[in-house]
Formats: structure tokens, sequence, C-alpha cells
């Protein structure tokens, strides 16, 4: 069996790996059986039939119509935390460098020259002092993989920190310092803290997150660092409250041409993940994940389906994506009753309006096919896969 995955911008080489030439073939039909991308914007793809999975090489699902895939039946999958180091230090390295005016500093004693440069740099460096990260105030709203991190390693600074994340999960919370005082709304994170970062994810609820009045809320002398998404915050709501000297100072990864030039502003091009140890992570997960997915159709790390893992010992196995309406497993399990087939195993989950079903069988090739044939004439059945145990 082989499959065909269709790749978006630059997958690193040690994920791409995981998918070996024996089995797997790259961007070759225009019928491939998943895609693979990191930031490629999705949201106006017509699907191919044929997609079965879609893997993000990252966190953030924002460029892929998550709902749209859903209803067509297709899997879509994210690499949880495996850049989340990566963002970390990267807003590290930007709290200090708001502290301390180090590329300002570096920039102007280029422009020395002659013997007593010296006694020159020394004369002026008073003008780049700065101040210390250390007794200040982190507010971090988002407490995941990477707010988790963060408000973790801020506290090892001496900072004081204070997170805000309504939903977070019970494995993140464990993982949380609890030196780190929980926010019980963000108003009190945007009005207490010196440093404000965002690391949630973006969402038609949390699209301008931060507007006019979160804004309004900063400290004159507070700085926001947005390393998660562009559209969590106001940016037209943003330019006039900096205007009106409403904070200090706004540093983003999302390049948006309204923010640039400004002198309050510090704009990056989406640096966040870009590291080695990051991109490879990345693209390891989400190529092993969807190996995994087109092998065994089990599924794990899916922002849209339900988790579902059992091993594959059968020469045959049904992977089948349907409704969640009552009593969908019976119809399945008489189906191949009614054929006079056992079945070896068999697991259902759900996730909101979508379910998924694998059933293994000990049949023949024909016996599987005739099997999935009446199944996908089973009302509310969205799609169904045949999967051969090739192992
Ligand atoms: N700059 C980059 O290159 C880069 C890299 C990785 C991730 N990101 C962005 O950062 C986001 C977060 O990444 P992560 O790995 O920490 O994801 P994550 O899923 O581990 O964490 C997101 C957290 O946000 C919380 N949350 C959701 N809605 C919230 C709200 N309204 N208020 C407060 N908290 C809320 C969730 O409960 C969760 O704990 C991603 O969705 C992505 O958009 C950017
Ligand atoms: O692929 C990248 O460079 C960025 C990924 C990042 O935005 C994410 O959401 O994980």
């Amino acid at each position: 069996m082989s499959y065909d995955i269709q790749t978006f911008n630059a997958i690193a080489k040690e994920g791409l790996a995981r998918l070996p030439e024996d089995c797997y073939t790259l961007n070759q039909t225009q019928h491939p059986d998943a895609i693979l991308l990191r930031s490629q914007k999705l949201h106006d793809t017509k699907f191919s039939k044929s997609i079965k999975g879609i893997a993000r090489a990252g966190a953030g699902t924002n460029n892929i119509p998550v709902d749209r895939c859903t209803k067509e039946g297709i899997v879509v999958f994210n690499t949880p935390g495996a850049n989340a180091n990566a963002v970390k230090e990267l807003v590290l390295a930007n709290l200090f460098l708001a502290v301390r005016p180090i590329l300002s500093g570096a920039n102007w004693v280029q422009t020395l020259s002659g013997p007593n440069t010296e006694e020159q740099a020394e004369a002026h460096k008073k003008q780049f002092a700065g101040t210390e990260l250390e007794g200040k105030k982190l507010g971090v709203i988002g407490l995941g993989a990477i707010g988790a991190m963060v408000a973790n390693d801020a506290y090892r600074l001496g900072m004081d920190v204070v997170g805000y994340d309504p939903f977070v999960s019970v494995d993140t919370a464990w993982s949380i310092s609890r030196h780190v005082h929980r926010a019980l709304n963000i108003e009190e994170v945007l009005s207490s803290a010196d440093f404000i970062t965002i690391h949630v994810p973006l969402t038609e609820k949390t699209k301008h997150l931060i507007g006019k009045k979160e804004l309004s809320l900063l400290q004159s002398h507070a700085v926001l660092l947005n390393f998660a998404r562009g559209e969590l915050v106001d940016a037209q709501a943003l330019l006039e409250i900096l205007e009106q000297d409403g904070f200090q100072k706004y540093v983003t990864d999302f390049a948006d041409e309204k923010l640039l030039h400004h002198e309050k502003i510090l704009v990056l091009p989406h640096l966040g993940a870009s590291t080695q140890e990051a991109e490879t992570n990345c693209a390891i997960m989400a190529a092993t994940t969807l190996a995994n997915f087109l092998e065994t159709g089990n599924i794990r790390h899916s922002v849209n389906f339900p988790t579902v893992e059992i091993s594959f010992h059968s020469p045959f196995r049904l992977a089948i994506v349907h409704q969640n309406v009552p009593n969908m497993l019976g119809a399945i399990s008489t189906v191949v009753a009614e054929l006079g087939y056992n079945i070896d195993n068999l697991i259902n989950r759900s996730r909101e309006e979508i379910a998924y079903t694998l059933v293994d069988l000990t049949v023949t090739n024909e016996q599987a096919k005739h099997a999935e044939k009446k199944i996908q004439q089973l009302e509310h059945i969205l799609s169904t896969r045949l999967i051969q145990n090739l192992t």
C-alpha cells in the first residue's frame, strides 16, 4: 500500500524521513491521501475526497478550516508542545530586550571610530542604561504548553508571575510552579502587570481578545508581547492607545503593515518556532502521527477528532467516520454479523458531532471490501477506509 502526501512549506527532513519511500510519495498526484504543512492557509482550498488527514507541523491550526474538515470527515492533527521551548526562549529574549536597550547600544557603538573608541563608549554608555526583570510583574494570558514554560522560567528569573487561563488542562496545571499566582479574570492581569505575554490559540472566540477596553487597562509603562497570533490583538485600537501613551511598547511576531515603522512597536517575521530543534520536533511529530493514522487508523493529537488507539493485529481494519448519533455501533456490528464475520476488536469514540469507529476483522480481502461497501450504505456515514495490516 502506498500513500501520497501533499506538502506545503519547508518541512524538516527528519520529519519527511518518517515517510519512507517504499510506503510514501510526496506531491505525486492530484488526489493525495493527506496534507502535511506549516503556516500555509487552506481556507480557500477545496479538498479532494481522497484526503483523510491534515497534519500541522506546529501548534496553531487557524490556517486550516477545521470545522469544514470535520464535516468532510477529515482528521486534523497538530503537534502539541513540540515548538514550545523555541517560543518560550524568544519571549524571554524579548523581555530582556524590553528592559535593556541592547540593540540601540550595539548599533551606536558601531558609529564610533578612532583610538579613543573605548573612552567614547564609556563616556556615553549611560544613555543605554536599562532596568531589570527581577521583581517586575509578568502577566501570562493562556497557560498551555508555551504559557506554562514562560511563567515558570520568568518566576526563576525572579519575576512576580500572574497567569490567566480559564480552560487550563489538568496536565499543564500540574506543570506550573505553585509560585505562579492564578488570576480569576483577564482584567486583573492587564491592569497589574508590567509585562503581559499572550499565549492563546486564535479562534472565532479569541479574535480581538485584547481590544480597546483591555488595552485601556494597561499601565503606561507596560509592555505587551504577542507571540501567539496577530489577530488576537485589535491593531487599530492598539495604534490609537499607543498614540495616547496608554502603554509603552508592543512586541509582535506577526507582520502587519499597519504596525510597521512605529517607534513603540517591534515586529518580528513569525520567528517563534524558527529554531532547528523546533522545526525538527514538529516535523517528526506531525509525520509520525500522520503515518500512524494512515497505516493503522489510530488517532492522536487531533484537534477535531477523538483520540482513538488500539493495537492492530487482525489482517484488516475498517476505519469509519460517522455522525455522532445513537445506534451507529449497533448498525455497524449488525452489518458485519449479517455477513457472518466475527469482529476481532472494536472501538468507538466521539467528539462533539463526530464519531469514529475501528472494526478489526479476520477475513479475506474480498470479504473486507464487501463489509466496507455495506457499511458505506448506512445512514450517517461520512467516510470509510479499509486498512490492510502490512506488519
Ligand atoms: N510565534 C510562533 O511561531 C508560534 C509558535 C507556536 C505557537 N504559536 C501560537 O501560540 C498558541 C499557543 O500555543 P501553545 O502551544 O501554548 O498551545 P496550547 O494549546 O498548549 O495552549 C493554549 C492555552 O490557551 C488557553 N486559552 C484558550 N482560550 C483562552 C482564553 N480566552 N483566555 C485565556 N487562555 C485561553 C487554553 O486553555 C490553553 O491552555 C498557538 O495556538 C499558536 O497560535 C505561535
Ligand atoms: O511553522 C512555523 O514557523 C510557525 C508555527 C507556529 O505558528 C505554530 O502555531 O506552531
